[in-house]
């Protein structure tokens, strides 16, 4: 099930790009201060029904996984931490219901519902849809449907609270609205024998993307009345809001991280976007130490100019305790050879904040030796101590990672050790290289 370890860049090269969509920990769910909350319900559905053909590969590529994780479970992340959404209907192919149920039970997923897809990615959205509307589930059921319906495909993980809040506002005030984008290429008709027929003013057009949002009466009635050639050939439900309610949706561009994984390329590039998302930050815990901070602040103005942001903390109690609910990795600095114990503490309560649950977190212990005095007070870490650590940690989806800086009386020696050693470790947790695991690298 696991998507092949790939090495290839991604080549969009769009300037509007934000290098940094948000992945969200479900901590966070509703925090963040500059969204703004709808004041009436709203349910999505997800079509997750698809086989995946483009990509070439056999297993279906809302499955594949990232960094241990399936593609589904970070798209439903994206909404499932937006407060004023209220439900999530996943549709999924009737062979695939088990395994989407068990997606959601291991990353626990709250708002989530799963139902059977259909042929088409229309019949799949009409059985969301019809779910949604409490179909067969009596009267109370009637009640409780939303005001809006926000569609997305499953496979467009990036989609950010801001942009659902227009989309979701947009679809209440016209009864449809949808995300565009500029096109990438002309468009032009060709002729039955292979021929050039005409081709498309550029700047006219748009390129329909997801998210899209609907009030429910409309999207409802747009498949009560559609074709069966609708469903069977059709790709676009704002199309269906026009041609069967008579509603003009209000388009809104969106921006480039709405693109939808269609080719396995699109699977390197999420994974690439999804590692540069989880490596911006990282905690350094000093345990308190005078020696431990001097040595964590030398770190923090190398790995400055490594695009790695680092915040120095004692330790991890009172309010520090919420980095534990932050995107952040972990180092933790010790000046005495002895301060495995710390590592082991910070691990302890990583774990007890449930903290590796949606993504691997990267912790690394920086051990500051004496080259003068190889084994402080005879006290020297065993290597199998930390393998040891790391195996464990392992199970708890934690990579720990070990760096030793050798104390150096030339002040040059030992502001290249430091730079190393930024340098180190701004590289594990870029790549979570799993080799590396349980490793005390020399700096
Ligand atoms: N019968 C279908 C077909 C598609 N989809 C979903 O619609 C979204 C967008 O469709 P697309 O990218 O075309 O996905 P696939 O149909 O899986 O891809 P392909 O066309 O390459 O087979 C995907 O999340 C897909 O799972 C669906 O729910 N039910
Ligand atoms: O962007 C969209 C407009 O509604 C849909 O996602 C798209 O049309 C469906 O994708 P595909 O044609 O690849 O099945």
């Amino acid at each position: 099930m696991e998507f092949n370890q790939i090495n290839m860049q991604t080549d969009d090269c769009d300037p509007d790009r934000p290098a940094h969509p948000r992945i969200f920990l479900t901590d966070e769910a509703g925090k963040s201060d500059r969204a703004r909350a709808v004041d009436f319900p709203v349910s999505v559905v997800l079509p997750a029904g698809g086989t995946g053909e483009r990509t070439g590969l056999q297993t279906p590529k809302q499955f594949c996984t990232f960094l241990g994780r399936p593609l589904i479970s970070y798209t439903v992340q994206a909404f499932e931490r937006v407060s004023w959404i209220q439900s999530i209907v996943v549709v999924v192919a009737k062979e695939n219901m088990d395994l989407m149920t068990d997606i959601i039970q291991r990353f626990q997923h709250k708002k989530v519902r799963v139902v059977p897809g259909g042929s088409t990615r229309h019949r799949s959205i009409c059985n969301g849809v019809l779910a949604l509307g409490g179909e067969g589930e009596g009267e109370t059921a009637a009640i409780d449907r939303p005001k809006v319906v926000i569609i997305h495909d499953a496979v467009r993980p990036f989609v950010e609270e801001d942009f659902l809040y227009k989309i979701a506002m947009a679809a209440k005030e016209q009864g449809a609205a949808g995300a565009i984008r500029p096109l990438v290429s002309t468009v032009i008709a060709t002729t039955a024998e292979g021929y050039l027929d005409h081709s498309l003013e550029r700047a006219k057009y748009r390129a329909s993307e997801m998210p899209q949002g609907f009030t429910f009466d409309v999207i409802y009635q747009a498949y009560q009345r559609c074709t069966e050639s609708d469903f069977e050939f059709g790709t676009e439900c704002l199309h269906l809001a026009l041609q069967y309610c008579g509603t003009n949706a209000k388009l809104i561009q969106g921006p480039p991280t709405l693109w939808k994984v269609t080719y396995k390329r699109d699977l390197a590039a999420a994974e690439s976007i999804i590692k540069d998302t989880l490596s911006r930050s990282a905690c350094i815990v000093t345990g308190g130490s005078a020696h431990a901070a001097t040595l964590a602040d030398a770190l923090q103005k190398a790995v400055g100019a490594l695009a790695l942001e680092l915040e120095v903390i004692p330790d991890l109690m009172g309010e520090n305790s919420s980095y534990l609910l932050k995107e952040w990795n972990f180092i933790q600095v010790s000046v005495d050879s002895s301060c495995l114990s710390e590592v082991e503490t910070l691990l302890r309560d990583l774990e007890a904040a449930n903290r590796a649950l949606l993504h691997p977190l990267v912790v690394i212990w920086v051990r500051l030796s004496s080259s003068d005095e190889p084994s402080i007070s005879g006290r020297e870490v065993e290597p199998s101590g930390i393998m040891e650590l790391a195996s464990e940690a392992k199970t708890q989806n934690i990579l720990l990672y070990g760096i030793e800086i050798h104390q150096a009386k030339d002040t040059e020696q030992w502001e290249r050790s430091v730079l190393k050693a930024a340098e180190i470790t701004s590289a594990l947790i870029r790549d979570r290289t799993p080799a590396l695991v349980g490793q005390l690298l020399q700096a």
